[in-house]
Protein backbone atom coordinates (compact mmCIF):
# COMPACT_ATOMS: atom_id res chain seq x y z
CA UNK A 1 0.00 0.00 0.00
CA UNK A 2 1.45 3.50 -1.00
CA UNK A 3 0.09 6.73 -0.16
CA UNK A 4 -0.87 7.31 -3.93
CA UNK A 5 -3.04 4.37 -4.22
CA UNK A 6 -5.06 5.32 -0.71
CA UNK A 7 -4.92 8.79 -2.12
CA UNK A 8 -6.82 7.28 -5.33
CA UNK A 9 -9.01 5.08 -3.53
CA UNK A 10 -10.11 7.93 -1.44
CA UNK A 11 -10.61 10.12 -4.60
CA UNK A 12 -12.68 7.38 -6.12
CA UNK A 13 -14.58 7.64 -3.18
CA UNK A 14 -16.01 11.83 -3.86
CA UNK A 15 -18.76 10.59 -6.53
CA UNK A 16 -19.71 7.17 -4.32
CA UNK A 17 -23.21 7.00 -2.55
CA UNK A 18 -22.31 7.80 1.34
CA UNK A 19 -23.69 5.23 2.44
CA UNK A 20 -21.18 2.78 0.04
CA UNK A 21 -18.12 3.47 2.31
CA UNK A 22 -17.30 5.34 5.23
CA UNK A 23 -14.59 7.48 3.24
CA UNK A 24 -17.55 8.41 1.03
CA UNK A 25 -19.76 8.85 4.37
CA UNK A 26 -16.74 11.32 5.82
CA UNK A 27 -16.67 13.41 2.38
CA UNK A 28 -20.39 13.60 2.08
CA UNK A 29 -20.21 15.67 5.10
CA UNK A 30 -17.77 18.73 3.38
CA UNK A 31 -14.26 19.28 4.38
CA UNK A 32 -15.19 21.63 7.47
CA UNK A 33 -15.61 17.93 9.29
CA UNK A 34 -12.66 16.23 7.20
CA UNK A 35 -10.56 19.21 8.37
CA UNK A 36 -12.01 18.44 12.13
CA UNK A 37 -11.45 14.70 11.99
CA UNK A 38 -8.02 15.35 10.84
CA UNK A 39 -7.45 17.72 14.12
CA UNK A 40 -8.86 14.93 15.83
CA UNK A 41 -6.59 12.45 14.95
CA UNK A 42 -3.67 14.44 14.74
CA UNK A 43 -4.35 15.18 18.87
CA UNK A 44 -4.77 11.35 18.96
CA UNK A 45 -1.10 10.78 17.98
CA UNK A 46 0.30 13.64 19.72
CA UNK A 47 -1.29 11.84 23.04
CA UNK A 48 0.35 8.39 22.30
CA UNK A 49 3.28 9.82 21.22
CA UNK A 50 3.52 12.17 24.48
CA UNK A 51 2.82 8.50 26.11
CA UNK A 52 5.75 6.36 24.27
CA UNK A 53 3.03 3.65 23.56
CA UNK A 54 4.61 2.58 20.20
CA UNK A 55 2.26 0.30 18.89
CA UNK A 56 -0.74 3.06 19.65
CA UNK A 57 1.57 5.49 17.86
CA UNK A 58 1.81 3.63 15.43
CA UNK A 59 -2.28 2.59 14.47
CA UNK A 60 -3.01 6.61 15.42
CA UNK A 61 0.12 7.83 12.69
CA UNK A 62 -2.00 5.48 10.24
CA UNK A 63 -5.13 7.45 11.00
CA UNK A 64 -3.39 10.66 10.59
CA UNK A 65 -2.14 9.67 7.53
CA UNK A 66 -5.75 8.37 5.99
CA UNK A 67 -7.41 11.71 7.00
CA UNK A 68 -4.49 13.76 5.64
CA UNK A 69 -5.14 12.43 2.57
CA UNK A 70 -9.33 12.68 2.81
CA UNK A 71 -8.72 16.30 3.94
CA UNK A 72 -6.87 16.63 0.82
CA UNK A 73 -9.29 15.12 -0.97
CA UNK A 74 -12.20 17.08 0.33
CA UNK A 75 -10.44 20.59 -0.79
CA UNK A 76 -9.05 18.94 -4.18
CA UNK A 77 -5.71 19.63 -3.21
CA UNK A 78 -3.27 16.62 -5.10
CA UNK A 79 -0.78 14.25 -3.08
CA UNK A 80 1.59 14.82 -5.96
CA UNK A 81 1.38 18.89 -5.44
CA UNK A 82 2.23 18.41 -1.93
CA UNK A 83 4.80 15.77 -2.61
CA UNK A 84 6.25 18.40 -5.02
CA UNK A 85 6.47 21.14 -2.46
CA UNK A 86 8.75 18.70 -0.01
CA UNK A 87 11.03 17.91 -3.44
CA UNK A 88 11.15 21.73 -3.65
CA UNK A 89 12.03 21.43 0.08
CA UNK A 90 14.87 18.95 -0.27
CA UNK A 91 16.43 20.58 -3.06
CA UNK A 92 16.12 24.62 -1.62
CA UNK A 93 18.06 22.94 1.58
CA UNK A 94 20.48 21.18 -0.56
CA UNK A 95 21.44 24.12 -2.00
CA UNK A 96 21.71 25.82 1.23
CA UNK A 97 24.02 23.03 2.43
CA UNK A 98 26.07 23.57 -0.70
CA UNK A 99 26.19 27.29 -0.25
CA UNK A 100 27.40 26.89 3.69
CA UNK A 101 30.41 24.73 2.50
N1 LIG B 1 -7.25 3.79 5.99
C1 LIG B 1 -8.47 3.89 6.22
C2 LIG B 1 -8.94 4.33 7.50
N2 LIG B 1 -8.31 4.73 8.62
C3 LIG B 1 -9.28 5.04 9.47
N3 LIG B 1 -10.49 4.85 8.94
C4 LIG B 1 -11.81 5.04 9.52
O1 LIG B 1 -11.85 6.26 10.16
C5 LIG B 1 -12.78 6.17 11.23
C6 LIG B 1 -12.21 7.03 12.31
O2 LIG B 1 -12.31 6.45 13.51
P1 LIG B 1 -13.14 7.12 14.61
O3 LIG B 1 -12.82 6.31 15.83
O4 LIG B 1 -12.95 8.58 14.68
O5 LIG B 1 -14.60 6.80 14.02
P2 LIG B 1 -15.95 7.04 14.64
O6 LIG B 1 -15.80 7.27 16.10
O7 LIG B 1 -16.81 5.91 14.17
O8 LIG B 1 -16.39 8.37 13.90
P3 LIG B 1 -17.11 9.63 14.52
O9 LIG B 1 -18.30 9.12 15.24
O10 LIG B 1 -16.08 10.30 15.42
O11 LIG B 1 -17.41 10.48 13.31
C7 LIG B 1 -13.02 4.71 11.53
O12 LIG B 1 -14.34 4.34 11.25
C8 LIG B 1 -12.07 3.99 10.58
O13 LIG B 1 -12.60 2.86 9.95
C9 LIG B 1 -10.32 4.43 7.68
N4 LIG B 1 -11.24 4.13 6.72
C10 LIG B 1 -10.77 3.69 5.54
N5 LIG B 1 -9.43 3.56 5.28
C11 LIG B 1 -8.99 3.12 3.93
O14 LIG B 1 -9.61 3.93 2.97
C12 LIG B 1 -9.90 3.17 1.81
C13 LIG B 1 -11.38 3.31 1.47
O15 LIG B 1 -12.14 2.73 2.52
P4 LIG B 1 -13.74 2.69 2.52
O16 LIG B 1 -14.17 4.09 2.67
O17 LIG B 1 -14.10 1.85 3.70
O18 LIG B 1 -14.13 2.13 1.20
C14 LIG B 1 -9.52 1.73 2.11
O19 LIG B 1 -8.24 1.52 1.55
C15 LIG B 1 -9.45 1.70 3.62
O20 LIG B 1 -8.53 0.76 4.07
Amino acid sequence: MTLDDLYATILSRKNAAPDSSWTAQLLAKGPEKCAEKFGEEAVEAIIEAVKGDRAALTSEAADVLYHLLVMLAAREVPLDDVLAELDRRQSQSGLAEKASR
